[in-house]
């Protein structure tokens, strides 16, 4: 076939994921049987004189739920929660002023190392909806449902270049790896960074929202020195959505790009992240992997979820690399999200067993485990590598992480800091944040225009900012400035993405 159809094909299907049309398709084929059925159905009620049937479905028959568009607010969403939550909101909470702590060398400009933040999301504005899927696509009936723009309903309050910063929760392994591999222990430090490479998926479990799918030219900073990093994500291509991201630690430094590939299988949908990470340690010795396959399933009907699985080969310049195994979980698995593995020498001799839970912890064993000891009973003589950190004592519906909670905020004195660009100032994001559903709905659907600008954008020879593609494999690296730029506050060449569209940009950037 061919080659040029077949790229153009496989690009179709990327956009198609980001912007989750896919799923309305599918959707789309299931109701469509539905409702032929239905009128089967309802034909023979007619024949028999009866008319009971649409009462069944909730609302309306087929026939009148056809032409509402999609950003009409007629549509009906239930309620679930009737009862008030009692509001304990103090704001003292989040105005804490930045206490001058001991500085690493890494922390930022205005001198806070010792910067506190928030515990708990705001507490929505407006009552929370629950709003199922299958409540969004009846009231579109007949309508090319793959410009249906899902509402802001089915988003959380994370854009997915924050997501990627989800991944360096627990950066502490990465530190822990450098120490040991400093100390002549490189054993020790591959069976860090293995843990960290499973630990960046404990965050997805019970995480059934959305992230905001960021604008061409996106960026998000995160400077945490009390972690000891500092983190830059910038999207850098919109087909297909494409993020850099590059994290700066004590004695290593870790990148990468991602881009999604994904397969429809009937009710779930397979994602398969494409690209490389690299770790390199200021010693020389570095690792690369690239992240397993993740399938969420119940996309329609059920309980949403997501499971990983796949092999992960963390590939070190050294003495060790590692494998691991993401078991995929079966329908009557009674021990699911199950990590194994080992690391080897380079003489291909097991040093180390690894085994446990990508949700939970890891462990691990010295030589090949299994004639030593049991690899399933962790209280034998297995280390712990990785332990996963408590849920938060609020959750909300978005089931966010301590850690996550913390990424959209707007430490004091920060925003006077932040570019254009930084996903912090997302309208439609930080008004579904506040819980302020409208608002958020709104200026989703006015960003959502103008995104639509993008690709003619790209196609202009639009230009990532602080990224470049290098290398034979084209990934992109961070060319450096970011930090330097923000200490004097110079955006001036940083677009208002956000703003109002204007025709210049278009021709700005050609
Ligand atoms: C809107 C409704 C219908 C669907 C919600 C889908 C949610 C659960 C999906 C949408 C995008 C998905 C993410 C896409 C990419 C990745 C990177 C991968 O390495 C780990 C899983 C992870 C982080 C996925 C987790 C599940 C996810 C957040």
């Amino acid at each position: 076939m061919n080659e040029n159809l077949v790229k153009e094909c496989e690009q179709i299907m990327l956009s198609e994921f980001s912007e989750m049309h896919g799923q309305i398709k599918l959707l789309h084929e299931e109701r469509t049987n539905l409702f032929g059925a239905l009128r089967q159905l309802e034909e023979a009620n007619l024949e028999a004189g009866a008319s009971g049937i649409h009462s069944s479905l909730g609302r309306g028959k087929y026939s009148e739920c056809s032409t509402t568009a999609s950003s009409d607010d007629k549509q009906e969403f239930e309620d679930v929660s009737e009862e008030d939550e009692p509001s304990f909101h103090d704001t003292k909470e989040y105005f804490n002023e930045p206490n001058i702590g001991s500085g690493s060398n890494l922390s930022n400009n205005s001198g806070s190392a010792d910067i506190k933040r928030r515990t708990k999301l705001p507490d929505p504005a407006e009552k929370e909806k629950a709003v199922s899927l299958w409540s969004m696509i009846k009231d579109n009936v007949g309508k090319d449902l793959t410009r249906v723009c899902l509402p802001v309903y089915f988003n959380e309050p994370i854009s997915s270049l924050q997501k990627c910063f989800e991944d360096l929760e627990y950066s502490y392994l990465l530190d822990r790896a450098y120490e040991h591999g400093k100390s002549g222990n490189g054993l020790l430090r591959a069976l860090n960074v293995a843990a960290f490479a499973v630990s960046g998926y404990a965050s997805t479990e019970g995480r059934h929202c959305k992230p905001f799918n960021p604008l061409l030219g996106e960026t998000y900073e995160a400077d945490f020195p009390e972690k000891g990093i500092r983190f830059f994500s910038e999207k850098v291509s919109h087909h297909p959505t494409v993020i850099a991201s590059h994290c700066e630690g004590k004695g290593w430094k870790f990148w990468g790009d991602t881009k999604l590939r994904s397969k429809f299988w009937g009710r779930s949908i397979q994602v398969e992240p494409v690209g490389v990470l690299t770790l390199e340690f200021d010693d020389g010795e570095v690792f690369q992997w690239s992240k397993v396959t993740s399938t969420i399933y119940n996309i329609i009907l059920g309980k949403l979820y997501c499971d990983h699985h796949g092999v992960m080969q963390i590939r070190g310049n050294r003495q060790h690399s590692c494998t691991l195994k993401f078991k995929e979980q079966s329908l009557l698995e009674r021990n699911p999200h199950q990590v194994n593995g080992f690391v080897e020498d380079v003489a291909g001799k097991k040093a180390a067993t690894v085994f446990g839970k990508w949700d939970d912890s890891l462990y691990y064993v010295t030589g090949d485990g299994v004639s030593k000891t049991k690899v399933s009973d962790p209280a034998s003589n297995a280390s712990l590598l990785w332990k996963r950190t408590k849920p938060p004592l609020n959750v909300t519906r978005y089931n966010l992480t301590s850690f996550a909670i913390t990424l959209n905020e707007l430490t004091p004195g920060l925003k006077e800091m932040l570019p254009p660009t930084d996903s912090r100032l997302r309208p439609d994001q930080r008004h579904l944040e506040n819980g302020e559903y409208e608002k958020a709905n709104l200026e989703k659907q006015r960003l959502e225009r103008r995104q639509r600008m993008s690709r003619q954008l790209q196609e202009s020879g639009w230009r990532p900012r602080w990224f470049e593609k290098q290398g034979e494999n084209e990934t992109f690296k961070y060319t450096g400035g970011y930090w330097e730029a923000r200490g004097d506050r110079s955006w001036d060449d940083c677009p208002d993405i956000f703003g109002e569209f204007r025709e210049e940009q278009l021709s700005d950037s050609a």
